[in-house]
């Protein structure tokens, strides 16, 4: 016997029967749904995680410093009882009636060990309320048994409800409802081209009742050999399933749903140290790779899903890297309602497994399924007029959707014959007209730019100014802005090329300016060097003058001497006394010898002093050329500076030689 829904065709004599509907018709993307239980203290004397919930959110918070888990789709905080859950799970989830709606539904317990999985789901042992024990699969029995009873007194139709329990240890599943003392371990088979594995040799215990269901697991705890207070934790994974098949006799349909719980061993890894004394610690590393194997393919799993949201294939999640993942494979991936409860601890020294729990179930809550139901028809006439039902149906609404394309067709056909009709449609007529328009015009524009650069000839411009009219004034307004722009053009480069002489020029002057400043520092500085010269001969020239006011006091008093010596000889002449003549060594008439050494002689204007042979001591004061109204010093080269005349002075100019004076001066005085 197969265990899963490959294994319909060995329920019915029919192979026919095993046929189900395409998926492609009924399937629908749906969530996992994941929620989360908060269990109480273990530790009464030790520290509570610092968490609190936010309902309205949906979310858990830790504390501010760390990151928050929100969105899951229901909380339970640490006072909810399987009561509580029971009632989410029948009214809100509705997984009863997807069961009779023939759908495949999971639930799955997820969490660190010893957090009240199995408590939850099958019974809680140390409950004190006897009612509180009660898990959530004898409830959702209870409440499927009442639903199918209903269902065949209304419907007329036909139910078998079956049981399979199985385990899977250290990547071995075993029957768990098999009576063979000797444990065998089940194999796992894979259709081609189907996602699913099945079991072969798997028990399907028949059930009418809760009860049956109670008894049966009753003796499973046996099997599994769990201490009744529970003080160790799981190393094994248990599936129980429920199959309820309902069989219509009146639409000959078959109705296939499916109840599948699972409770898995601690999502923790086992501790080589701490858990020696429940498992060996190659028993420990085959258990770990089994929970790693999980936690990696939830996590592959949504990166596919992000990345292709439409590959339902799903090749590169490691489903096969353990048995346990792929016995979980419709569960998470395939057609299944799945819901995964995740049991949270709210002791502080458990802060790191439930933020790892937390972590893992909010990458659970972004993957999805694909679901449709497993109606399956009785007969082939049956299925084909399912089919044509169908068929008929997308027949419908594809005619329908056409019908409504061509009713919008016309509708706006009618618009744009009449424009008048509506003033948006107006709108947008006029705008659909005006942009033809415009298209026409530029293909138009581009067609005769085209003709002109093919055929410049005048004829043919003629013609085509004929056939297009205004399209030839755009052209020739297109034309005159192009030829505006090129003179812009040409202006702007002409700008530019004056201002680029100006920037030389500028440059230039800049050049020029720095000549003009040395050039004119050197006046500056030579007309000092004048001014001092200027200073000195008026300094020379005013010695000068005291000079000649007192040679003409000693050539007066000379004079007067002259004049008295002159009478003593002409009265000693006349006397007749023996005196002997010294006329030649008077000085001649007209020179006058300063004290000084200096020779100065009255000379006519612009006549040259002839060559003196009296030495001149001064190198200051050389020859002297003297002139009226003005004086003359010369040095090596000979420059004339004028000065103002001093009253009674008749010297009209001075000219002063460097260097001895070699031969005496001609004189003609003014005098
Ligand atoms: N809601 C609860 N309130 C108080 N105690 C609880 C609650 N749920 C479970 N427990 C207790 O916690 C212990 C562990 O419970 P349980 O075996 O259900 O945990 P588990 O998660 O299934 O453990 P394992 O990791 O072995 O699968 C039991 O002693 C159980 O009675």
């Amino acid at each position: 016997m197969y265990w899963g829904y490959s294994n319909k065709s060995a329920l019915f004599s029919s192979s026919e029967a095993s046929h189900k509907l395409e998926e492609d018709v009924t399937a629908e993307k749906k969530p996992i749904s994941v929620i989360v239980r908060m269990i109480p203290q273990k530790h009464d004397n030790k520290s509570r995680l610092p968490m609190f919930c936010r309902p309205e959110e949906s979310g858990i918070y830790l504390d501010s410093n760390k990151q928050d888990y929100s969105s899951f789709d229901r909380i339970f905080g640490t006072n909810s009882t399987n009561e509580d859950i029971y009632q989410y799970f029948n009214n809100d989830l509705n997984f009863i009636q997807n069961i009779l709606d023939a759908y495949d539904t999971s639930i799955i317990t997820y969490g660190q060990a010893l957090t009240g999985k199995s408590s939850t789901l099958l019974r809680n042992q140390t409950a004190q309320n006897e009612d509180a024990n009660i898990g959530l699969l004898p409830r959702l029995s209870n409440e499927l048994f009442e639903k199918l009873e209903k269902e065949r007194t209304e419907k007329n139709t036909k139910y078998v409800v079956k049981l399979n329990v199985f385990e899977v240890s250290m990547e071995k599943i075993y029957d768990m409802l098999a009576m063979d003392e000797k444990k065998k371990s089940l194999k796992l088979h894979h259709e081609n081209n189907k996602l699913e594995y099945t079991l072969k040799g798997l028990t399907n215990e028949v059930i009418s009742s809760t009860d049956d269901i109670i008894s049966q697991m009753r003796d499973v705890s046996k099997r599994r050999q769990v201490d009744s207070k529970k003080q160790t934790r799981s190393t094994t994974h248990l599936f129980v399933k429920l199959n309820v098949e309902q069989r219509n006799v009146v639409d000959e349909t078959l109705k296939i749903g499916n109840l599948l719980l699972v409770d898995l061993c601690g999502s923790n890894l086992l501790d080589k140290e701490k858990d020696k004394k429940i498992a060996s610690s190659d028993e420990i590393k085959k258990i770990n790779s089994e929970i790693k194997a999980v936690n990696h393919v939830i996590k592959m799993l949504h990166e596919h899903q992000t990345k292709h949201p439409n590959d339902n294939t799903a090749h590169s999640v490691p489903y096969r890297d353990s048995s346990l993942t792929k016995l979980l494979i419709n569960s998470i991936a395939g057609n299944s309602i799945t819901a995964f409860l995740t049991c949270c601890s709210t002791d502080k020294i458990d802060e790191m497994d439930s933020i790892n729990s937390l972590k893992t179930s909010s990458t659970i809550k972004k993957i999805h399924t694909q679901v449709y139901p497993n109606i399956v028809g009785l007969h082939q006439k049956k299925k084909m007029c399912l089919l044509y039902e169908n068929m008929k149906t997308k027949e419908e609404n594809y005619l329908k959707r056409i019908k409504q394309l061509e009713e919008e067709r016309n509708t706006f056909r009618e618009t744009y014959d009449n424009p008048a009709e509506g003033q948006s449609n107006k709108t947008t007529s006029q705008k659909l007209q005006k942009s033809e328009a415009e298209n026409k015009a530029l293909i138009e524009q581009l067609e005769l730019l085209k003709s002109l650069l093919n055929k410049p000839s005048d004829g043919s411009k003629m013609n085509q100014k004929a056939l297009m009219g205004n399209t030839i004034d755009i052209t020739n307004s297109l034309i005159e802005k192009s030829s505006k722009v090129a003179e812009l053009q040409a202006s702007i480069e002409e700008m530019n090329h004056t201002n680029y002489i100006l920037k030389e020029k500028l440059k230039r002057m800049g050049g020029i300016d720095s000549n003009l400043e040395q050039m004119n520092n050197k006046l500056v500085a030579q007309i000092k060097e004048h001014e001092k010269l200027i200073h000195d001969l008026l300094t020379a020239n005013a010695a000068m003058e005291s000079e000649l006011d007192h040679f003409k006091e000693i050539n007066k008093v000379r004079n007067d001497k002259v004049k008295i010596l002159e009478d003593r000889v002409s009265k000693v002449n006349i006397n007749g006394a023996s005196y002997d003549n010294t006329a030649s060594m008077t000085p001649r008439q007209g020179s006058i010898s300063s004290s000084s050494g200096h020779t100065i002689v009255p000379i006519e204007e612009e006549k040259e002093i002839a060559p003196s042979s009296w030495g001149l001591k001064n190198t200051t004061w050389g020859t002297r050329q003297a002139s009226v109204g003005s004086i003359g010093i010369t040095t090596s080269e000979e420059t004339f500076v004028p000065r103002p005349l001093k009253k009674g002075l008749k010297l009209n100019s001075v000219r002063v030689v460097s260097g001895p004076a070699t031969s005496p001066h001609t004189v003609h005085s003014k005098m």
